[in-house]
C-alpha cells in the first residue's frame, strides 16, 4: 500500500509534520474544545509564495478572535534551497511570525526543546517573541551496528520555520470562501527522503499547475503548537483532520481539507465511479470495481511489507533497470497509453505502478520523481488523488464495468495531469475486457495510462503484450534482500545475526514481500534473529528447490542429488518434511496441476518429463518417497535413509517396498528398538551375512537378500559417481560392488566385494577415496571392508587401516 507510513517511531517526515499544521486540535478554544473560535482565523487566513520561494500563509486583518487581530504571517521556506551550500539542504525552516495572532500560536515560543521519538531533537534558532525555529537533527548513536545497513539513515536534520511574508498574497477568494493562492512552492525535506537531497534539493519550481491545483486546496491554518507537542505539524484544519494521531505511522501526508475541493471540471462520473484512489483496502465501491479505500495516514501498518512498502523509485530495491527507464520515459514526456508490469510475485510491481503513477503527476521539474513534495505527491500520498484509480480485475469483466471504465478513460484528467488506471492481477481480465481496452486505446486521452501488473506475461493475450510497454521486474538478488531485511532490523530495533538475515533471503525466493513476512513473522518471537529460530519457524523448502532436487535424483545426477540433499537437510529442512513435500509435489505433477502453476520452473519441469516413460518414473519415485516416508518415522538415521531413498528415484526397477513383504530393502532393517524393521528371519540372514556391527541392537543393514540388492546398488553406484578419478570410477562399477551395509547412529559399515585377489588390493590402495563417497551419501563415517572369498579386508576410514580375516 502506498500509503503505509514508515519509521514513525524514529523519524519525523517533515511532510507529516507539514500536515499537521492543518491539526484542529490546535485550532480549537482549549477550555470548550470548539473550533468556532477560531473559524474567522481560518476564513481569512492566506497562502502565498514570495519570490525567494518561500511559502507565506497570511492571517488577514478584520478577524479579532482571541483578543488577537490575526494579522500575522507564515511562512515555509528552505533554507536550504536559496543559494545555501548542500549540506545545509537538509535544513528545513519554519519559522513563525504570527503577529497579535501569537495568542494562539505561541507555543513557538516554547519550542526552544522538541524531544523527538527516538533522537534527540536540537533546536538552531529562535527568533524572538514572533518568530520560532524548529531545527532538529538526528543524533542517532550506535553507528557500528548500522554501518552495514543505515546508509539510507544517515543523521540528518530538518529545521521548519515560519517566515514573515512579503506581500500581500490574496489572490482570490471564491463565493464559498475558498482560498485562491498564488504560485506557491513548497519545499520540504523528509528526513526519510533526505537520502534523495540531491534529487529533491531543488524545490518544486511554481507552476500555473501548481497554483491550479493549490487553488483547490481549502482555507488553511496554521498551529504549531500542538504540532510540536504531538511532533507533527498541520497545514489546515478541519474537523476531519482530528484523524490525525501522533504516532500516525502512515506516509507521512494527511489531506484533510476545509472545503470540498472545486474541479477543473464537474466530475462526469458518479462519486463512486470518480472516487479517488486511497491505499487502504477495506470495502469495495459500487462502480466498475475500484476499492475504496480509508486514509491509510491514520492507519497503522500490520506488517513490515505494509510499513515498508516503497514510495518513491529509489526505495525500490533492485529494479534499476525499471526505474531508469520509468522516470526516462516521464522526463522526455514519452508516455504511452499501456504499461504492463510483470515479474515474480513480492518484487515491486504493484508499488512501482503507484510511485509511476505519483511521478506523471509530480509537479516538480526535478528528473526524479515523485518528489513527494507538491501538491500532487501531497494528495496522492494522502490518497485523494481523483485521477489514479486502482481496478479490480476481476470486477471489470461485467461489460457495464468495463464500458464505464473505458467511457472515464477517455475524458482528460480531473484535476492531475495523467489518468491513471491500475489493474493489477490483469490476468484475471476476461478476453473480451481485454478486447475492449485494446480496441478502445485509440479513443482515451491522451493522458489516460493504463497499468496493467500480472506475475504472468504468458497468460495475456498476445495482442495486448505486443501493443504496451512491458517491464519485467525480475526476482531481487539474496544480496539485496539480505540489506533490506538488515535496514528494517535497524529501524525496528531489532537484534539478527548475518546469517539468518541471509537465510531469511535465500528462502524467500526473490521475492522481498516474502523476506519481509518472514522477517515480521520472527520479530514477533521477540527475539534475537537466529539461524535456529528461523529454521525454525521456516524450515520448508520452495518449490522450485524440490523441483530442483527431483530432477537431479531423477536424472542419475548422484553427486549433485547427494549434495544437494545434505545441504536441505543439514540446515533447512526436516527429513520427514523433505520426503513429504516432494511426495506431494510428484502427487501435483501426476495429476497435471502443473499446467496452472505459474512457475517457470515447474513449467520446464512438466514439459522435460511428460513422456510415459518419466510418468512411470514419477509413480515409482512417488512410491518410494511415501514408503520411505513410513519408514522414516522409525529411524533414528533418517537424513541417511532419505539420500538413499533419493538416489533409487532414477531407477525403473522398483524395490518390493511394500511394508508386507520382510525383504523390503528399507523395512528389513529394522532392529530391535524400533529403528529398522525386519522380521526375525531376515534378522537372521543379516547377521548371517554380515555378522559382526549389526549385533549392536541400534543398527540396521541391509544385505544382498532380495530387493536389499536394489538399494546397495544404488548406493554403490553414487559412491562410485562421487569417486573423482574416472579409471577408479569404472574400475569400481565392473569389478566390485557392496554387498552389505550395516547403519548406526554414529557410523556405517560397507562390506565390498570383488572378484579377484588384484582387485582387492586395487581397492584397497584406494580405500580412502572409496569410504569418502560412501561417507558423503550416508552422511556419517564409514569403515569398510573388502571381501575376497574368505579374506577380509578392514579399513576404518580416517582410522588406521587394518586386514581381518574370518
Ligand atoms: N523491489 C522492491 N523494493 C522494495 N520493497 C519491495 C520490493 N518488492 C517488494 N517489496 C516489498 O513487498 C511488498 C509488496 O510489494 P508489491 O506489492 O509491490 O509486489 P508485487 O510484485 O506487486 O507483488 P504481487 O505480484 O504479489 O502483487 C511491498 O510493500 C514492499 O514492502
Ligand atoms: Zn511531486
Amino acid at each position: 500500500m502506498m500509503m503505509d507510513g514508515r519509521r514513525h517511531s524514529v523519524d519525523i517526515p517533515i511532510s507529516r509534520t507539514l500536515i499537521a499544521l492543518r491539526r484542529v486540535r490546535s485550532l480549537r478554544d482549549p477550555s470548550t474544545n470548539s473550533m468556532s473560535k477560531f473559524s474567522a482565523l481560518l476564513e481569512n487566513a492566506n497562502w502565498e509564495t514570495n519570490s525567494t520561494n518561500e511559502i507565506s500563509l497570511q492571517f488577514m486583518g478584520g478577524c479579532q478572535q482571541g483578543g488577537s487581530d490575526h494579522n500575522g504571517l507564515a511562512s515555509l521556506k528552505n533554507s536550504g534551497l536559496n543559494g545555501k551550500r548542500e549540506e545545509e539542504v537538509d535544513d528545513f525552516e519554519m519559522r513563525c511570525d504570527f503577529g497579535k495572532s501569537k495568542t494562539q500560536l505561541n507555543s513557538c515560543e516554547n519550542s526552544g526543546r522538541v524531544e523527538k521519538v527516538g533522537a534527540p531533537i536540537r533546536t538552531k534558532k529562535l527568533e524572538g517573541l514572533d518568530n520560532c525555529a524548529l531545527n532538529q537533527e538526528d543524533v542517532h548513536g550506535n553507528k557500528s551496528l548500522r554501518e552495514r545497513y543505515c546508509s539510507n539513515h544517515r543523521d540528518k536534520g530538518w529545521e521548519l520555520a515560519c517566515v514573515t511574508p512579503l506581500s500581500n498574497c490574496l489572490e482570490d477568494v471564491d463565493s464559498t470562501n475558498e482560498l485562491i493562492l498564488g504560485s506557491p512552492i513548497v519545499e520540504c525535506m523528509d528526513q526519510s527522503m533526505s537520502r534523495k537531497k540531491s534529487q529533491y534539493k531543488s524545490q518544486v519550481k511554481s507552476s500555473g499547475m501548481v497554483g491550479d491545483v493549490l487553488s483547490r486546496l481549502g482555507s488553511p491554518c496554521l498551529s504549531v503548537s500542538d504540532a510540536l507537542s504531538s511532533h507533527s505539524i498541520s497545514f489546515l484544519a478541519n474537523e476531519e483532520a482530528d484523524l490525525m494521531i501522533p504516532n500516525d505511522p502512515g506516509c507521512g501526508i494527511s489531506c484533510c481539507w476545509t472545503r470540498t475541493p472545486r474541479f477543473r471540471e464537474s466530475n462526469p462520473f458518479s462519486d463512486a465511479e470518480g472516487r479517488p484512489l486511497l491505499f487502504k483496502d477495506v470495502a469495495e465501491t459500487a462502480s466498475f470495481g475500484q476499492r475504496s479505500w480509508k486514509l491509510i495516514a491514520n492507519e497503522t501498518p500490520r506488517s513490515f511489507s505494509q510499513k515498508f512498502r516503497p514510495k518513491s523509485f529509489d526505495e525500490l530495491v533492485g529494479q534499476n533497470v525499471v526505474t531508469k527507464s520509468l522516470l526516462n520515459a516521464i522526463s522526455k514526456g514519452r508516455i504511452t497509453s499501456l504499461y504492463i508490469f510483470h515479474g515474480p510475485r513480492g518484487t515491486g510491481k504493484t508499488s512501482a505502478s503507484r510511485i509511476f503513477a505519483a511521478a506523471l503527476n509530480c509537479l516538480s521539474l526535478e528528473e526524479f520523481k515523485p518528489c513527494c513534495l507538491c501538491r500532487e505527491c501531497v494528495l496522492f500520498f494522502s490518497g485523494r488523488i481523483r485521477d489514479v484509480k486502482e481496478i479490480d480485475s476481476v470486477r471489470i469483466n461485467r461489460a457495464e464495468r468495463i464500458r464505464s471504465l473505458i467511457k472515464n478513460a477517455s475524458i482528460p484528467p480531473v484535476s492531475s495531469r495523467f489518468k491513471v488506471f491500475i489493474i493489477d492481477e490483469c490476468h484475471l481480465l476476461h478476453g473480451e475486457t481485454w478486447a475492449t481496452i485494446l480496441n478502445s486505446l485509440e479513443n482515451f486521452s491522451q493522458h489516460s495510462v493504463f497499468v496493467m501488473i500480472t506475475p504472468d506475461l504468458e497468460k495475456l493475450p498476445r495482442s495486448a503484450v505486443t501493443r504496451s510497454q512491458r517491464y519485467h521486474f525480475p526476482k531481487i538478488k539474496d544480496a539485496d534482500i539480505a540489506t533490506r531485511l538488515g535496514n528494517i532490523c535497524v529501524e525496528e530495533g531489532i537484534d539478527f545475526d548475518l546469517v539468518a538475515l541471509d537465510f531469511i533471503a535465500a528462502k524467500s525466493n526473490g521475492s522481498l514481500r516474502d523476506a519481509e513476512m518472514m522477517l515480521d513473522q520472527l520479530s514477533l518471537l521477540g527475539k534475537r534473529i537466529t539461524m535456529s529460530l528461523a529454521y525454525e519457524l521456516i524450515g520448508v523448502v520452495s518449490d522450485d528447490e524440490l523441483l530442483d532436487l527431483l530432477d537431479l535424483a531423477l536424472s542419475s545426477d548422484t553427486s549433485n542429488t547427494v549434495i544437494r540433499a545434505r545441504d536441505l537437510m543439514r540446515s533447512r529442512i526436516d527429513p520427514m518434511q523433505l520426503v513429504t513435500q516432494l511426495a506431494n509435489l510428484i502427487m501435483d505433477i501426476l495429476a497435471g496441476k502443473c499446467e496452472e502453476d505459474s512457475s517457470e520452473i515447474r513449467r520446464k519441469f512438466s514439459r522435460s518429463h511428460a513422456s510415459e516413460t518419466d510418468m512411470q518414473r514419477l509413480s515409482h519415485a512417488l512410491k518410494i518417497l511415501s514408503e520411505t516416508e513410513k519408514q522414516l518415522r522409525m529411524s533414528k538415521n533418517q537424513s541417511t535413509w532419505l539420500t538413499v531413498a533419493l538416489l533409487q528415484l532414477s531407477s525403473l526397477e522398483t524395490p518390493s517396498l511394500n511394508a508386507n513383504d520382510p525383504k523390503s530393502s528399507l523395512r528389513n532393517a529394522h532392529d530391535r528398538d524400533g529403528d529398522f524393521c525386519s522380521t526375525s528371519s531376515t534378522e537372521e540372514s543379516l547377521k548371517l551375512l554380515f555378522p559382526c556391527s549389526c549385533e549392536d541392537s541400534k543398527s540396521h543393514k541391509l544385505g544382498m537378500q532380495g530387493d536389499c540388492k536394489a538399494t546397495l546398488e544404488s548406493i554403490w553406484k553414487g559412491a562410485t559417481e562421487l569417486c573423482q578419478s574416472n579409471s577408479l570410477k569404472n574400475f569400481l562399477r565392473k569389478q566390485g560392488k557392496l554387498s552389505s551395509l550395516c547403519v548406526n547412529r554414529d557410523m556405517a559399515v560397507a562390506e565390498l566385494e570383488f572378484h579377484h585377489p588384484d582387485y582387492v588390493s586395487k581397492a584397497e590402495k584406494s580405500w580412502k577415496m572409496i569410504a569418502s563417497s560412501l561417507q558423503l551419501i550416508l552422511g556419517r563415517n564409514v569403515e569398510i571392508r573388502i571381501n575376497l572369498n574368505a579374506a577380509e579386508i578392514t579399513i576404518t576410514n580416517g582410522m588406521q587401516k587394518q586386514l581381518r580375516l574370518f
